[in-house]
C-alpha cells in the first residue's frame, strides 16, 4: 500500500500538476485522499488521475488555456511543437480546456497542418480517435507578422475560447520577433486575472549588442516572469539530473573542485552536416548554434555552487554567478573546423560544407569548435572546461566527462593506474558511469580499468523518457522557469563569446578542414591534451549483456 501511495504521490507531482494549477491545497488533498482510497480498490492509475482531474475541475478550478503557435506553417512547428502538444494531450497532461491556434502568413487549414505534422507525431493505430479529438481543439488563422489588424483577428479567435490564459510560442525567424511581440502586446494580451506567457526560441541575438537590443525590446513589453527563453537542452533528462547528481549525493560534493578534478569535457557531436539548412547555419555557425547556449548551460549546471533552494530564481542566480566568473576564451585555446566531403563516403558524406548550395562560396563559418574556458573562482581556478561541438562527425553524442586528477603516491606498476572519469551521457541512451580501477578478478594481482555503471535502459526499464520539449512546454503551463534562460544569463553568455565571434568576423581565420564522419581536427585532441585531458585508449567497455554471455 505504501509503495503504491508513493507512486501515486510521485505521479501526482510529476504528471498531474497543470490541471490543478490554481486549486487550493485543501482541494488537492481531498483529491489525493479520494485517489488513495481508489488504489485499494485496484483502480488503474489512469482512472485515478482522470478522477482527480474531474474532481478538481468540477469545483470550477479548471482554467481555460489557449496555446498559440506563431509560425505554425514552419519546420519547428511541424517537427517539434505540434507533435509535443499532441503527446502532452494524448497523455492527459494538459489542462482539460486547452485550445490550440496556429498562426502564420501561409493560408492553411487545420487539415493541412495535420497532414504536415503527422509524419512526426508517432500516432499509434489505437490513438486515431484521440488524434481527432486533438485536432478538433485546433484552429488556424492566417495573417502577416507586422499588421496589427491581423493580430486583432487572432485575438478574436482567442476570445472565442472564453476567458483564458494565453501562451504564445514564437516558432519564428528572429527577423519578425520584434513586430510580432509588439502586436501581441498591443492587441493579444489576456484580460483580468488570466496570464500571458511568451515562449521565445533561439537565436536570442547574434552577439552581445544585438542580444541586448532584443532583451531591451522584450523587457519593455513583458515582465521577466512572462518570458520563457527556451534552450531545449535544459529539458533533457540527464541535464536536469545534474543538480540531483551533484547536490543529492554526499560522495560528490567533497571532490567537486580544483583539488580533485583535472579537466571537464562537455561534448556535442552530430553525424550529419547542414542537410540543406546551410543558409541558416552559415549566419550563425556552430559557436552560436550549440556552444554559446546548450554547452554553456550544461557548464553552468556542472560548475555552479549549491543554490539555497530549488526555486527558479535561486538556481538561476547561481548560474549567473558562475558565468560572471568566466572570462572570454583566449584565442590560443580555440580550435575551429569546417568539414569537407569524404571521397570514400556514401551519399551526403561525400559532400563538404562548402558543397551545400545554400552556403555562400568560400564561407569560413566553423562547423566544429573546441573552446577551453576557465571559471575564475575559488572552486575552479585553473581547471579547463573543454567545450567541443561539431557537425558531420563520427557519431551522435552529447556528454559531460569529468576527469579526476592522477592518484598521488601511486604504488602500482607504472602506467597501470588510470585517471577516474565520471561520464554523464546525455544522449543517445542516457547513462552515468564512473570509470575506475579494480583488481582484475581471479588469481591475478593486477589492477584494471572497470566502471560503476548506471545505464538508464537497464536500470529504468520501461520508463517513458519524455522529449525535452514535452517537459519544457509543460513547465510553461505550470509557470516554472527553472529550465528557462533568464536575461542576465543570456547577457553573460554573449559577453563570454562575443570577442571570439567578432575575431572570426573581422580577422576571418580559416577553419581547419576535417573529413565528414571523422572525430574532427587532430588539433582539437592536441588542445585537449594541453588542457589536462588524458586519453589513453586502454579502456574496454563490457556491457552487462556481454558479461552475462561469457
Ligand atoms: N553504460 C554504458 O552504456 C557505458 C558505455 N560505455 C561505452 O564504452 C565505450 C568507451 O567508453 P568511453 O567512456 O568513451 O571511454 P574511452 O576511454 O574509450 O574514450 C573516451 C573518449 O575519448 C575520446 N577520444 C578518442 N580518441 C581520442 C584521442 N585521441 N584524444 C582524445 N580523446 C579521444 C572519445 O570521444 P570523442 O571521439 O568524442 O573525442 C572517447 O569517447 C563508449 O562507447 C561508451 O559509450 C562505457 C561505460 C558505460
Ligand atoms: O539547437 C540545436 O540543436 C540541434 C540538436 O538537438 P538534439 O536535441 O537533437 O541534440 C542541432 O541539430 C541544431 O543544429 C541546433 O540548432
Amino acid at each position: 500500500m505504501y509503495k503504491k501511495y508513493d507512486i501515486l504521490v510521485e505521479d501526482f507531482r510529476s504528471r498531474a500538476r497543470p490541471p490543478f494549477e490554481g486549486s487550493n491545497p485543501g482541494q488537492l488533498l481531498s483529491a489525493l485522499k479520494m485517489a488513495t482510497e481508489d488504489l485499494t480498490k485496484h483502480v488503474s492509475m489512469e482512472e485515478v488521475l482522470a478522477k482527480m482531474r474531474g474532481e478538481v475541475e468540477h469545483e470550477g478550478h479548471g482554467e481555460s488555456h489557449v496555446f498559440v503557435i506563431l509560425g505554425a506553417s514552419g519546420d519547428l512547428a511541424k517537427k517539434k511543437i505540434y507533435p509535443t502538444l499532441w503527446w502532452l494531450f494524448r497523455d492527459g497532461l494538459l489542462p482539460h480546456k486547452t485550445y490550440f491556434i496556429g498562426y502564420a502568413r501561409t493560408k492553411l487549414t487545420v487539415e493541412n497542418v495535420q497532414k504536415n505534422c503527422l509524419p512526426y507525431m508517432k500516432v499509434k493505430d489505437s490513438e486515431t480517435e484521440k488524434l481527432k479529438e486533438f485536432f478538433k481543439l485546433n484552429e488556424y488563422v492566417a495573417g502577416s507578422y507586422d499588421k496589427t489588424q491581423d493580430f486583432v483577428q487572432l485575438n478574436k479567435a482567442i476570445e472565442q475560447k472564453g476567458s483564458a490564459n494565453r501562451i504564445f510560442y514564437m516558432a519564428l525567424p528572429p527577423s519578425v520577433f520584434e513586430a510580432v511581440t509588439l502586436n501581441i502586446k498591443a492587441v493579444c494580451m489576456s484580460k483580468g486575472d488570466k496570464w500571458t506567457r511568451i515562449v521565445v526560441e533561439k537565436p536570442f541575438g547574434k552577439d552581445l549588442e544585438s542580444s541586448n537590443q532584443l532583451s531591451q525590446h522584450l523587457s519593455a513589453l513583458f515582465k521577466e516572469e512572462e518570458l520563457y527563453r527556451i534552450d531545449h537542452y535544459l529539458g533533457k533528462e540527464m541535464v536536469q539530473n545534474l543538480m540531483v547528481l551533484r547536490f543529492g549525493n554526499r560522495i560528490f560534493s567533497p571532490i567537486w573542485n580544483r583539488e580533485n578534478i583535472a579537466s571537464i569535457v562537455i561534448s556535442f557531436k552530430e553525424p550529419f552536416g547542414t542537410q540543406g539548412r546551410g543558409g541558416y547555419f552559415d549566419e550563425f555557425g556552430i559557436l552560436r548554434d550549440v556552444m554559446q547556449n546548450h554547452l554553456l548551460q550544461i557548464l553552468t549546471l556542472v560548475a555552479m555552487e549549491k543554490p539555497p533552494s530549488t526555486h527558479a530564481e535561486d538556481i538561476r542566480n547561481e548560474k549567473v554567478k558562475v558565468l560572471k566568473s568566466i572570462p572570454p576564451p583566449d584565442i590560443k585555446n580555440v580550435v575551429l573546423g569546417q568539414y569537407v566531403g569524404d571521397p570514400n563516403g556514401e551519399g551526403e558524406a561525400k559532400l563538404g560544407y562548402l558543397d551545400d548550395p545554400t552556403v555562400p562560396k568560400g564561407s569560413i563559418t566553423p562547423t566544429f569548435a573546441t573552446v577551453v574556458l576557465f571559471v575564475k573562482n575559488e572552486r575552479w581556478d585553473g581547471v579547463p572546461f573543454i567545450l567541443r561541438c561539431g557537425k558531420a562527425l563520427n557519431e551522435r553524442k552529447a556528454e559531460v566527462r569529468v576527469q579526476f586528477r592522477d592518484v598521488a603516491g601511486d604504488i602500482f606498476p607504472s602506467g597501470e593506474v588510470k585517471r577516474n572519469e565520471l561520464v554523464i551521457r546525455v544522449q543517445p541512451s542516457e547513462a552515468i558511469y564512473m570509470k575506475m580501477m579494480a583488481k582484475t578478478p581471479g588469481m591475478s594481482i593486477n589492477c584494471e580499468e572497470s566502471e560503476l555503471d548506471l545505464t538508464y535502459g537497464s536500470r529504468y526499464r520501461g520508463v517513458n523518457m519524455p522529449d525535452a520539449y514535452e517537459r519544457l512546454i509543460l513547465d510553461v503551463f505550470m509557470g516554472s522557469q527553472i529550465h528557462f534562460v533568464r536575461s542576465d544569463e543570456l547577457y553573460e553568455a554573449w559577453r563570454i563569446f562575443t570577442p571570439l565571434l567578432h575575431h572570426i568576423e573581422y580577422n576571418k581565420p580559416k577553419p581547419i578542414e576535417y573529413v565528414y564522419g571523422s572525430r574532427g581536427p587532430k588539433e582539437s585532441d592536441e588542445l585537449m591534451l594541453k588542457s589536462d585531458f588524458r586519453y589513453t585508449g586502454s579502456y574496454i567497455w563490457k556491457s552487462t549483456s556481454m558479461a552475462l554471455a561469457q
